[in-house]
């Protein structure tokens, strides 16, 4: 059902800097000032700037939904495009309660911003279903995500070429296979249905490595960061992982791969994790593992032995460590308590976890921010990957596998000829599909730090602004040589 199908209205410029910051902060709101902050070191025109303040279409829904009991309940569903300098769009869709068209709006524009940051070719977009997942069954829940799809596709909002969602808050590549088969029930002569929508499972076309993506390429973005002295030095850190005490905040997809990465792959050390409903706490550090086991149960941290409970989360988030790291939700940082957080470092993992004012009092303490548009865009990267994959009908590996091993073999056999030594057949490997795109995630993120840090150096200008000032340069340099831009 059809609500409200929003086009591109009149362009506002709003440069204001003031630092007052209301209790109800919309993401739309916080990203128009990062936006203007960060174009001030840019030679954009300001109509172009305006212009990427607004979401090109945004799609407002009401999804009817027959329960398991029979009864019907109604739900309001959104999805907001942002820009099409570059097609497909691309963005998570949520199942979360109390959605605002102003969050969702702000998301989409961070999207944009995200994937120019990573030089991703695509738009950004985000949407999704205003509901607590946990009050439905999963029966009700596939079929609010089919008919989400559904009125998705009538509208014109999804498709290969349109729009290719991916999880986010409350979704996962369950839901992704869901929305997957609807597309492919509705438009099944499209070649490439299979790319309509990413993150799915692998056994559903989807590719090696995505749902841990977000998680890794924050691993590679964190040590990259770390690797630079004008960052670490002022803040009497090390350059090294190992040992950092971390605190986290969410332990959804994104939260539980931070910490797996970092506590396995860089040997840091996480001493808390909160939830909204309380936290955990080990000033040795707690067993990632056994932590994920006990929440997938019991969908609490209490009761978990191996640390101490808390069940204010502010007592953990306000416990001493070097890197805090939110990562459930936009907002969850803001004046009424940032003064809590007892970091060097805030490091985000969700999208836009702090309100302008908090990151702005967080500053002035000392406190450096890296930016969640490089931090957690391994998510997207690798869905990038997967629609690649798909669009192809073909996984990395598959096309180079013989040839490679064939090849390796030619320059072992040479090898052991020089050396007088024998070729074993377990000498001889090539690279999975996880090796690659693993390594091309890392490639990618490496990049995206480097430029920020020699955009911050250049301008003498925070992480998070040389980030936005790298993503809107290259979104102007994309669409000044486009026919969506008639200037
Ligand atoms: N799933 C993905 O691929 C990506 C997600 N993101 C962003 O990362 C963040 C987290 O997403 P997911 O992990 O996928 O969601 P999720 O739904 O898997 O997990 C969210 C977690 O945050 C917790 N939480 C919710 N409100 C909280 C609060 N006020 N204080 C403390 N904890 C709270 C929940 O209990 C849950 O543990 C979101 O901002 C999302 O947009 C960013 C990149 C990729
Ligand atoms: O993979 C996608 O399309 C969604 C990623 C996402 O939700 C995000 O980067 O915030």
């Amino acid at each position: 059902m059809l609500k409200r199908l929003v086009g591109r209205t009149s362009l506002i410029s709003k440069f204001s800097f003031s630092t007052n910051e209301s209790t109800d902060i919309s993401v739309r709101d916080s990203i128009h000032r990062l936006i203007d902050r960060a174009s001030m070191y840019t030679r954009i025109p300001g109509s172009f700037i305006d212009g990427l303040k607004k979401c090109s279409h945004v799609l407002e829904l009401s999804i009817p939904l027959k329960k398991d009991n029979g009864q019907l309940a109604v739900f309001e569903a959104y999805r907001a495009h942002h820009s099409i300098h570059a097609l497909p769009l691309k963005g998570g869709i949520r199942f979360a309660p109390n959605m605002r068209l102003a969050d969702i709006e702000g998301v989409a524009a961070l999207m944009t911003l995200k994937m120019a940051c990573a030089d991703i070719p695509y738009g950004g977009a985000h949407g999704g279903i205003s509901v607590d997942p946990s009050s439905l069954s999963v029966l009700e829940q596939e079929r609010l995500a089919r008919a989400y799809a559904k009125e998705l596709i009538k509208s014109g909002f999804m498709g290969p070429s349109i729009d290719v969602p991916g999880p986010d808050i409350g979704t996962d590549g369950r839901t992704m296979a869901w929305i997957m088969d609807e597309f492919l029930k509705i438009a099944p002569d499209v070649t490439e249905g299979l790319a309509a929508v990413t993150g799915k499972p692998e056994a559903a076309g989807g590719i090696a490595g995505r749902k841990e993506a977000a998680g890794l390429g924050f691993y590679f973005a964190l040590k990259n960061f770390l690797e630079d002295e004008e960052l670490v030095e002022p803040l009497e850190l090390t350059k090294e992982l190992k040992g950092k005490k971390i605190i986290i905040q969410g332990f959804g997809n994104v939260g539980y791969h931070v910490s797996k990465f970092l506590s396995e792959n860089g040997k840091a050390k996480i001493i808390g994790v909160l939830d909204q409903n309380g936290g955990v706490y080990k000033a040795t550090g707690l067993d990632i593992t056994a932590l994920k086991t006990y929440y997938d149960e019991n969908k609490t941290l209490k009761g978990f032995t191996e640390g101490k409970h808390f069940d204010n989360p502010e007592d953990v988030l306000s416990k001493t460590c070097d890197i805090f790291i939110p990562a459930a939700s936009e907002n969850t940082i803001t004046v009424n308590n940032s003064h809590l957080l007892k970091c060097k470092i805030v490091a985000e993992a969700a999208n836009l976890p702090l309100s302008i004012k908090a990151e702005e009092n967080l500053i002035k303490n000392g406190v450096a921010i890296l930016p969640d548009i490089i931090m957690n865009s391994g998510g997207v990267i690798s869905s990038y990957f997967e629609y690649v994959k798909n669009i192809g009908h073909i996984s990395p590996e598959k096309l180079t596998k013989r040839w490679e091993l064939k090849s390796n073999e030619k320059i072992l056999q040479f090898l052991a000829r020089i050396l007088g030594t024998e070729v074993q057949n377990s000498d001889l490997q090539v690279a999975s599909d996880l090796e690659i795109v693993n390594n091309a995630l890392e490639d990618i993120i490496q990049n995206s730090v480097k430029t920020a840090k020699k955009t911050s150096k250049l301008y003498s200008i925070s992480y998070k602004d040389a980030a936005y000032v790298n993503a809107l340069n290259r979104i102007y340099e994309n669409l000044r040589y486009s026919s969506h831009y008639a200037a």
